[in-house]
């Protein structure tokens, strides 16, 4: 059978340099959240922005057996979900409009979203935390409730494929827990979904991806499985990233016999 997700081959130069170097991996199947580390400049943003279609590139993107690029806009709008570092949003409009636009590619030309598309447009902000500033406008919001307001906008896409750019990055340390945590319960409580996450916080991706992708110099490097890769294993293959680490195991409050990994940089 076809992989749910899978990515096959991508190049891509940049401005004359290789940014990206043959990546190849693939997601069997789907309720798997993949986190994207690695270290500035190591291509995340730019792979994101291949698989999403906006970046021209050499390979393959597939998603349940149908290639991306073959896909018309509106439907591959109805599939991926590419949810940038910036919402790129500068005119005007109320919070709730901002969710609202996850509709859009659900809606005929010219037509309204329902009663019924803004009840769940609310109860998406009502998720997140922001019902309170469903009326405030989009733009005098903070970096992180606008994170939190397009997080919302995410939840009605209800696409396939989340490709989230570091969505934690204007969070605090509650916030960003609980972003990803929403990302994980979305991907893994709805059926027919795979989120891949470019985050810089191991310790966060450790506690909340399935896997792990480490990606440096535009080369996947490693791919990790924290729940059964030995500590060992993974403390190599951060220390490529991150020079020299070490992972500590420490208990878990909220799981009996359950540890959470902490990374620490030897510096
Ligand atoms: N339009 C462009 N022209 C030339 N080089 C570019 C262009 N866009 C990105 N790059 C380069 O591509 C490389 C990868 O950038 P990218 O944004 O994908 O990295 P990243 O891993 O997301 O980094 P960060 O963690 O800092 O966000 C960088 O060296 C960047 O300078």
């Amino acid at each position: 059978m076809a992989d749910f997700f899978s990515v096959q081959d991508i190049s891509l130069c940049l401005g004359g340099r290789q940014i990206l170097d043959h990546v190849s991996f693939s997601v069997d199947t789907p309720g798997r959240v993949i986190g994207l580390l690695g270290p500035n400049g190591g291509g995340k943003t730019t792979l994101l922005r291949a698989i999403c279609g906006e970046l021209p590139h050499d390979g393959h993107v597939f998603l349940e057996g149908a290639e991306l690029a073959g896909l018309r806009s509106k439907e591959l709008a109805r599939r991926v979900s590419y949810i940038p570092q910036q919402s790129g949003i500068s005119i005007s409009m109320s919070a709730i409009d901002v969710v609202l636009m996850g509709f859009y590619p659900k809606l005929k030309l010219l037509s309204q979203p329902s009663a019924d598309m803004r009840a769940a447009a609310l109860r998406a902000l009502e998720q997140v935390g922001m019902a309170g500033l469903a009326d405030r406008d989009y733009l005098t919001l903070s970096g992180g409730e606008k994170q939190l307001v397009i997080l919302a906008r995410t939840l009605v896409e209800d696409t396939k494929l989340l490709l989230f750019d570091e969505p934690d990055s204007s969070l605090d340390l509650g916030n960003k827990y609980r972003m990803v945590r929403m990302i994980m319960e979305l991907v893994h409580g709805r059926p027919g979904k795979a989120g891949l996450i470019c985050l810089h916080d191991p310790v966060l991706a450790l506690a909340c991806c399935d896997t792990l992708m480490l990606l440096k110099d535009g080369r996947l490097i490693c791919t990790l499985q924290p729940k059964t890769d030995s500590v060992h294993d993974m403390e190599k293959a951060f220390s490529e990233i991150y020079g020299a680490v070490r992972l500590v195991a420490v208990a878990d409050p909220e799981i009996s016999n359950h540890k959470r990994l902490i990374l620490l940089p030897l510096l």
